[in-house]
């Protein structure tokens, strides 16, 4: 793919600082170009429609209260009302959160479903605190975001540090204060309270999806084909399994403890198993052997899943990959410093607003049922996830095609002409 295509990316600043806000915008700069975007729509675009900060006073566990920062970005809702999920993390920052509701916009477009984008986020280290004290927080931010959230204007969702338990406190939350059960105001929610399905395992699956339909546009088989994956939360650790079930072979994997490599093929299920068993870290895990994390990422396989933060694929380590593949299952894991060398190597990527558009593909649906009031077989969401992700990659495919660019930047074009055209039947500005 990449290597017949002519690379169309600015060229890094020298002494660039890594931000996913600018990373966004300079391949969303590429792709307006390539479109000829207007004017107006580019200024509507390039910024978010609505940034709301708050202050979480919060008591802890010891009777003391901290007060908490957190944030919701609503970057555009022309598509439908907004889509995206909740971080819980020490790093969340407010460029980081614009970046990430931008992306929910252009990925939410890129799979076609009636969404804008949001992303929401709270600065906190969900490791060090308890069930008590999370909920209690989760419960203040939703009160606090009361105005924001709604089943047909904002509709959050599980990101890094969060997951079906954070989400049955969004969904309690805000039912009290609406005075009614809320079911398809917040998705990813546990099974037995309206949750889908295949929502889990969704985002993994995707990536596995695409991952398969870009080794068959380069030729690699299954049989010969050895992979690393970063992260071995909800998105690493079911794409591992997932792969590993499709028979390629995972050969290294990290979490925030440390790398582990096997050259003879890590047994996922295992990893796993041994994961649930020892507080949710593969610390000690021992059918692998430990190694440095910062080789991972270029170690000696071929395809590349990098599925835990953003911009830990730079210009400093993409000269030394060897992968022939990047299925990006993180989102924004690529800064734009290195679009230029993983380009320029013949690297292919399928980026972060296509691999990992399973997890909001699924979403829609568990929100689509809970307005039914009906719910889907494990086969309907499968069969009908699976369609839409392929479909997916093949129109972006043909973007990269049409254009002679990467499909990332294809992927950009798919989703801002999609934004843009619906600019021009709604007008209103
Ligand atoms: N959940 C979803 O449905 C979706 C998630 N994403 C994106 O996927 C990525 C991962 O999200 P998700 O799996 O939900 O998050 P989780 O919190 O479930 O897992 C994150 C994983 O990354 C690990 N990790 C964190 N920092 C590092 C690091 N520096 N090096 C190696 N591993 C690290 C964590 O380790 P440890 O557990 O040891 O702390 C954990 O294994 C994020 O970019 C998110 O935005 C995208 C689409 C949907
Ligand atoms: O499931 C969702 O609605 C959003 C998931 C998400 O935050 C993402 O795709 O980055």
């Amino acid at each position: 793919m990449a290597a017949t295509t002519v690379y169309k990316e600015p060229a890094p600043k020298v002494g660039h600082t890594e931000n996913p806000l600018e990373s966004m915008m300079s391949r969303f700069n590429v792709a307006a170009e390539i479109l000829g975007l207007d004017d107006t729509t580019y200024e509507v675009l390039k910024a978010p429609d609505k940034q709301v900060i708050v202050n979480l006073p919060v008591s802890m566990d010891d009777g003391h209260v901290r007060v908490f920062e957190g944030y919701r970005v609503v970057h555009n809702t022309i598509l439908g009302p907004s889509k995206g999920g909740i971080r819980y993390d020490k790093n969340v920052n407010l460029d980081e959160v614009k970046a990430l509701a931008a992306w929910m916009t252009w990925k939410c477009a890129v799979v076609d479903i009636p969404y804008g984008g949001a992303k929401g986020g709270i600065i906190c280290d969900p490791s060090t605190m308890s069930a008590g004290e999370l909920e209690r927080l989760t419960r203040a931010y939703t009160n606090s975001m009361k105005d924001v959230f709604g089943p047909d204007r904002d509709i959050p969702a599980p990101d890094m540090g969060t997951g079906p338990r954070e989400m049955a406190w969004i969904m309690d939350e805000f039912s009290k204060t609406v005075g009614q059960t809320s079911s398809a105001v917040v998705t990813g929610k546990p099974l037995v309270m309206g949750g889908s399905l295949g929502r889990t395992e969704a985002t993994g699956r995707g990536v596995m999806v695409s991952c398969l339909a870009a080794m068959s546009k380069l030729d690699m088989e299954v049989e010969n084909t050895s992979v690393a994956i970063q992260g071995f939360g909800n998105v690493g650790s079911w794409t591992a399994k997932l792969m590993f079930d499709k028979g390629l072979k995972i050969k290294g994997v990290s979490d925030i403890s440390g790398a582990y490599w096997n050259d003879n093929g890590i047994n996922i299920d295992e990893a796993i198993a041994y994961k649930n068993m020892h507080a949710g870290r593969l610390d000690g895990f021992p059918g692998a052997t430990p190694m440095d994390p910062n080789e991972l990422l270029t170690s000696e396989v071929d395809v590349l899943v990098p599925a835990a933060v953003e911009d830990v694929i730079t210009e400093h380590n993409a000269p030394y990959i060897k992968a022939k593949l990047i299925v990006e299952g993180a989102n924004g894991p690529t800064a734009a410093s290195a679009d230029p060398i993983i380009y320029g190597k013949g690297i292919s990527v399928v980026p972060d607003i296509l691999a990992n558009s399973g997890g909001v593909t699924v979403s829609y649906f568990e929100w689509v049922q809970n307005k039914q009031g009906f719910k889907w077989s494990q086969d309907m969401v499968t069969e009908r996830a699976d369609r839409i992700m392929t479909e997916a990659f093949e129109k972006v495919y043909a973007v990269s095609q049409k254009y002679n660019c990467s499909l990332r930047i294809a992927a950009y074009v798919v989703a801002i002409d999609k934004v843009a055209q619906t600019y021009k039947f709604r007008g209103g500005y």
